[in-house]
């Protein structure tokens, strides 16, 4: 199709808006306390459609950040924004609905797999048919024979892949992810990738996620941010991780390769 004049710029406002910011932190600014800063005027930019991995030493920030973006915590000043709204002025359990978290451990509540997925539609009042259920299963790389198992009848990696289809039952916008495969053997870590590649690549959801593992986010991440002592030190791509400048920066990369 060709486009000119107006139709150009119209189509290219399309695809700005298509293509966007999806969240966009502001002066993130977090104290202990102690008094101790925690997170110290972070600024980042995270585009529609992308997986944005997150790195740093420990103690670095990391979980502090990502939790900030719905609501786990109050900043002590700067904002976040999400599709330009700030995220101070939604509800916040509709927040956390679009944007949606899986931790280091998944945590299932009691019952069979099919209630903790069909959990937060219930909430909202909406009782998800069992295609419905089935179809969360399989967006989360899980078998139909998973349906009707308890929690406790599950490997960490089969409960992470539940929790995953948990939250996705939300129908979030953005996924934060907090070490989602630290605990998870190679094959369900791999798993667990494939699924994130496939929401971004399918869905257009925007991820970020928290790793310790430098492969992973080289795996899968388009883009990747520093945090050093609550600051970011550098965004890359993730080929460009070992041109780093910053020596903590360095220094950590040296000690994760
Ligand atoms: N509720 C809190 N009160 C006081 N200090 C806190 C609190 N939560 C975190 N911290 C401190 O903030 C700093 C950052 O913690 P955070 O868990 O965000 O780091 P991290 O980079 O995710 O670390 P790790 O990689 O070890 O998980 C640490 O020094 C931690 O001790």
């Amino acid at each position: 199709m060709e486009y000119s004049g107006d139709g150009l710029r119209e189509h290219l406002l399309a695809m700005e808006h298509e293509n966007g910011t999806k969240m966009e932190v502001r002066g993130l600014t977090k104290v202990s306390d102690k008094d101790v800063r925690i997170l110290s005027k972070v600024n980042l930019d995270i585009p529609k459609g992308v997986i944005m991995g997150v790195i740093g030493p420990s103690g670095s920030g990391k979980s502090t950040f990502l939790r900030a973006l719905n609501r786990l915590w109050e900043p002590d000043s700067g904002s976040v924004f999400l599709d330009g709204v700030d995220i101070c002025d939604l509800d916040v359990l509709n927040l956390r609905r679009k944007v949606g978290m899986l931790f280091q451990l998944p945590a299932l509540f009691e019952g069979t797999v099919a209630d903790n997925v069909r959990y937060g539609p219930q909430l909202k009042g909406k009782k998800l048919t069992d295609i419905e259920v089935y179809k969360l299963l399989a967006l989360a790389d899980l078998d139909s024979s998973f349906y009707g198992k308890a929690g406790s009848e599950l490997s960490v990696g089969q409960a992470q892949r539940v929790a995953l289809a948990r939250t996705l039952a939300n129908e979030p916008e953005v996924l934060l992810l907090d070490e989602p495969t630290s605990a998870l053997d190679p094959i369900s870590t791999q798993n667990i990738e494939d699924v994130l590649v496939k929401l971004k690549r399918d869905r257009g959801m925007t991820i970020v996620i928290v790793s310790h593992s430098i492969k992973q986010i080289q795996r899968i991440a388009d883009d990747v941010c520093l945090l050093v002592n609550g600051e970011i030190v550098e965004i890359l791509k993730p080929h460009q991780l070992s041109e780093a400048k910053h020596p903590m920066a360095q220094k950590f990369l040296q000690l994760s390769s």
